[in-house]
């Protein structure tokens, strides 16, 4: 292959296939995902990952606000505004936000364990504040391309779906309304999402930009999980060594 060719911009199922390849480094291959979905997770590790995962929930509405925020097309605003809904819930519809409480409520803890954030590893806070604060400061493009880790989420609320009630018979089985609800939405978001990528990113160079804004995304969800196997199946959280803590 010449060079010129080696630069020539991927057809969009080109692209789109080198986007979906990157699914190889989807959170649902970490250790501690991989643990969690075949029944080797304590009571305590599944809480401290609903509890961190809290985090993540409560903050994707504000990144979706800060894309709406940088993003002068009213088409785009339209679709995307529907992200927040689902999330903040909207009129009787009690939103996603309520529907992960619920999932911890499932799991044992009581809502104040888990809006407190008391549990929120430094970590996961640092990883997840990542993610929100390049939506705020990228072109809304590039912040509505790091969404795209969601063409991978339907297949991990499915198999959560599908073990988890056979694996942790404690968890009341209320609480999987959260998975069930994104199977629809994730894949409903990523049509928009994907719409929007394939035809901003048009030159060779700007699609291999968009593949590593999904990378970073990728390094934001796996990392989160690096923080929690870290403290809750290495058992070493933050300052644990640290003998006389005032
Ligand atoms: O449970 C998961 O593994 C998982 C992963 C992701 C993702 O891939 O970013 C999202 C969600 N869940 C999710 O529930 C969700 O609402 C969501 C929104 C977004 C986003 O980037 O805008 N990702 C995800």
């Amino acid at each position: 292959m010449t060079q010129l060719e080696n630069r020539l911009p991927w057809s969009r199922e080109e692209f789109t296939e080198k986007l979906r390849a990157k699914g190889a480094y989807y959170h649902i291959h970490h250790p501690f995902h991989i643990a969690m979905n075949s029944g080797k997770c304590t009571k305590e590790q599944v809480q401290g990952w609903v509890a961190n995962r809290y985090y993540y929930q409560i903050s994707i509405p504000i990144k979706d606000a800060n894309v709406m925020a940088n993003c002068p097309d009213r088409e785009v605003r339209r679709g995307w505004v529907q992200r927040i809904l689902d999330h903040d819930g909207q009129g009787d519809s009690e939103g996603g936000i309520e529907a992960w409480i619920r999932l911890g409520e499932a799991c044992g803890m009581t809502r104040e364990d888990i809006t407190s954030l008391k549990y929120v590893l430094p970590g996961v806070r640092f990883a997840v504040d990542a993610y929100v604060n390049f939506a705020r400061k990228a072109p809304w493009q590039e912040a509505v391309c790091s969404s795209l880790t969601e063409l991978f989420a339907p297949e991990i609320h499915q198999k959560r779906l599908d073990n988890w009630p056979q694996y942790y018979e404690w968890i009341d089985k209320e609480g999987y309304f959260y998975f069930r609800k994104r199977l629809t939405e994730a894949r409903r978001d990523v049509e928009q999402g994907l719409q929007v990528t394939l035809d901003y990113f048009t030159t060779r160079e700007q699609q291999e930009r968009a593949l590593n804004i999904l990378q970073f995304k990728l390094d934001v969800l796996w990392t989160m999980l690096d923080a929690m196997h870290l403290a809750y199946v290495a058992d070493m959280p933050p300052y644990f060594n640290i003998p006389q803590q005032p």
